[in-house]
């Protein structure tokens, strides 16, 4: 077997390879773990272009490249070696990198790292797909059936949707798309002041964003504000409100805001967005477990921690592990957080449910057991949204085509 000289690896899989051995070790995001990588490393944006590309393609195959390494593997294979067969496998069968050029390359980037180079030779050299690409074995199989109850016919589509990279979606205001295109930006108008959008640089290191002309926010994410309808003036609760960007929008739409989250970090991240765009809201730091001492509202907005399910094209670690338990698990938070959110509404008030999941459990199941529980309730049709949707019980799944993340999001109005 012969083992092809050393020379110095690329930079950008070479940052590729340690974001990826952190998301698969430490369960961690990939996104901020990549976004502090490249922070740091500083490469060119040709570079920082191919290793985000490798680190996202990467999870987004993972399943089928596992698949396709087992037969050639005997025994458990340590994370880092693992890491550079996954990626080496992911351009060769994927990307269509031609082999000789993968075997160099991840050959080098094992003699760097310490890994066996011998082990990565033969096994990229051998290394194909099982059987043509099927985008649904890219999903665990229970995963792929919940994509299948909830959009039907759409379901192959949203499979191959789902391994594209993700576009970049930002809520502008004139001057911010003034000033993006100024730098050389491709901006797509839609609905509503969103525009996906296409940069050389970093967002961050936009004008736009630093003049507080920009936010970044998923049009499905968007639609669950909306939902809410006609908001100005009228105080809003914004329950589990996170980072704060739906409380954002809500601001920006002229309503009176409360955000109320568990973890009071996550308010200091809100405070400095809203800042930034020149916006104001109230923070409130509570577990929505129990009722927290606030004020009912005409209007609340619970966005539910949910296992994520419908944003896979935006984050495609989740799908390596989320279980029907975790699912569970969150659904019975969610079923607290919404007994709390009934609490929390004004009679004659509108209370929105959203989450960021297609999980049966999570979505029309979660309404059906409140609106159970809660005869006070009624559901109400939603809002014409800015986003494609399709009915899922009482409420709406948005399709997650074209970039736009999958939410449920179901409208109920307290009985006066
Ligand atoms: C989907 S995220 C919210 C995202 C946010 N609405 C936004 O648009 O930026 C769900 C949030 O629920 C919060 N959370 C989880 N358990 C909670 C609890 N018991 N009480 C209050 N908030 C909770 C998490 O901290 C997380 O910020």
């Amino acid at each position: 077997m012969t083992v092809p000289t050393p020379k110095k690896a690329n930079p950008a899989r070479s940052l590729a390879m340690r974001v990826l051995g952190t998301v698969l070790e430490s369960a961690s995001f990939a996104a901020p773990t990549l976004d502090d990588a490249l922070q740091q490393a500083r490469l060119s944006a040709r570079d920082a272009g191919l290793a985000t590309h490798l680190v996202y393609g990467t999870l987004r195959h993972l399943p089928v490249l596992d698949a396709a390494l087992a037969p050639l593997l005997r025994g458990p294979t340590p994370l880092h070696t693992r890491v550079l067969l996954l990626c080496g496998s992911f351009e060769k069968l994927v990307l269509g990198t031609p082999p000789h050029a993968v075997v160099n390359e991840y050959v080098t980037l094992a003699r760097q790292g310490k890994q066996p180079p011998g082990l990565i030779n033969a096994v990229l050299r051998r290394v194909e797909l099982l059987g043509p690409l099927d985008p649904q074995s890219t999903l665990p199989a229970w995963l792929a059936d919940e994509y299948r109850a909830a959009y039907g016919d759409a379901a192959p589509a949203i499979f191959q949707s789902l391994l594209e990279p993700q576009p970049l979606w930002l809520r502008l205001r004139p001057a911010g798309v003034e000033a993006l295109e100024e730098e050389g930006g491709t901006l797509e108008p839609g609905a509503n002041d969103m525009y996906r959008v296409q940069l050389g640089r970093p967002l961050r290191d936009s004008a736009a964003f630093r003049q507080g002309w920009a936010q970044p926010i998923n049009p499905a994410s968007l639609a669950c504000v909306q939902a809410l309808g006609d908001v100005s003036g009228q105080p809003v609760l914004d329950l589990a409100g996170g980072a704060g960007v739906k409380a954002a929008m809500l601001a920006a739409a002229g309503a009176n805001v409360t955000s109320v989250d568990v973890v009071e970090g996550k308010h200091r991240a809100a405070r400095r967005n809203l800042e930034r765009l020149g916006l104001q809201a109230r923070f409130v730091t509570a577990d929505l477990t129990a009722t927290p001492d606030l004020s009912p509202a005409p209007a609340v907005l619970l966005d539910a921690p949910c296992t994520g399910s419908g944003t896979l094209r935006a984050h495609p670690e989740i799908k390596l592990r989320l279980t029907p338990a975790s699912v569970q698990e969150l659904a019975d938070l969610q079923g607290q957080l919404l007994d709390t959110a009934a609490q929390l509404t004004l009679p004659g008030g509108v209370l929105v449910y959203s989450v960021c999941s297609v999980t049966h459990a999570e979505g029309p199941d979660m309404v059906e057991g409140f609106l159970s529980r809660h005869p006070e309730f009624q559901p109400e049709p939603l809002p014409d949204l800015d986003v494609p949707a399709v009915p899922s019980g009482q409420g709406v799944l948005t399709v997650p085509l074209d970039g736009i993340d999958g939410f449920f999001i179901a409208r109920m109005r307290r009985q006066d």
